[in-house]
């Protein structure tokens, strides 16, 4: 495959490694919304910033070419994405996490929240963990993990960056050196606490994953998201 990498930083670089294990080419690596031809490229895996995102995904459907997007922070226009992707017939997947491990989490955390929800003693809390170059906060996966805990738990309306505040899901976000990332969700009663932790310990996850996703979306059309690439849940 012909592969377009629409941020070339952290990510990109994990990337470009593990893509070319896999025997795929690299036709584009830009920091840049300008300077390419995105129809060069098979597919193309967005990882820029959150500015950027929405206008890199867009320029992809246009050109006709499927676009794996793992950028955070962006998600106001999610709607308005997958709105155009369908007007133009485009190839689309945006996960917050590709990594396999988080995506199992993501389900273990839904089972947890619909069995947590008979138990109203118990007060839920999520804590994020980032690398202090991170732009965004909570971190994409904390959005996730948060509005999959809403759904599935009558208790809880929304999130917040704040504790105590009824029915809010209080999100603690840290920035520490060097952290890949990790995230933690304890419910916590007068008489113990039930954590459930990911952590990542390096950048391949994430990258694996969003190689994997860009192989299964080639040659498909319409959003999909990593439970279709991985078939879990
Ligand atoms: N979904 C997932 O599994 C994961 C998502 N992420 C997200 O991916 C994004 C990138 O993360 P990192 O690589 O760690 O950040 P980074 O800061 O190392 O790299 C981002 C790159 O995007 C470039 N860039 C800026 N404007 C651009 C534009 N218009 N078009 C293309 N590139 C542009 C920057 O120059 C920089 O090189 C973040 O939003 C982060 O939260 C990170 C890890 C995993
Ligand atoms: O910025 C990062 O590094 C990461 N961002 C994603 C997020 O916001 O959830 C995924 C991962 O935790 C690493």
């Amino acid at each position: 495959m012909k592969i377009a990498l629409l941020g070339y930083g952290k990510m990109g670089k994990t990337i470009e490694k593990i893509a070319l294990s896999r025997g795929h080419d690299i036709v584009i690596k830009t920091s840049d919304e300008d300077g390419y031809d995105i129809s060069q490229a098979d597919v193309a895996i967005d990882f820029s910033v959150p500015n950027a995102a929405f206008y890199n995904i867009v320029n992809c459907f246009k050109h006709n070419v499927p676009v794996i997007s793992g950028t955070t922070g962006w998600l106001q226009n999610y709607d308005k994405a997958v709105e155009l992707c369908e007007e133009n017939k485009g190839a689309f997947i945006y996960a917050s996490n590709f990594s396999l491990g988080v995506n199992i989490f993501f389900e273990l955390n839904k089972n947890l929240a619909r069995m947590m929800s008979q138990l109203r003693e118990y007060d839920v809390s999520m804590e994020e963990v980032h690398h202090t170059q991170k732009l965004d906060a909570p971190s994409g996966t904390a959005i996730t993990l948060a509005e999959d805990i809403i759904s599935e738990h009558a208790d809880y309306t929304e999130w917040k960056l704040e504790s105590g505040l009824e029915g809010v899901i209080p999100i603690t976000a840290k920035r520490i050196e060097n952290v890949p990332g990790t995230h933690s969700i304890d419910y916590k009663s007068e008489v113990d606490t039930i954590n459930i932790t990911h952590t990542a310990h390096s950048r391949q996850g994430f990258a694996l994953g969003a190689v994997v996703a860009a192989e299964w979306l080639l040659g498909k059309t319409g959003v999909f998201t990593m439970k279709d690439v991985l078939n879990i849940g």
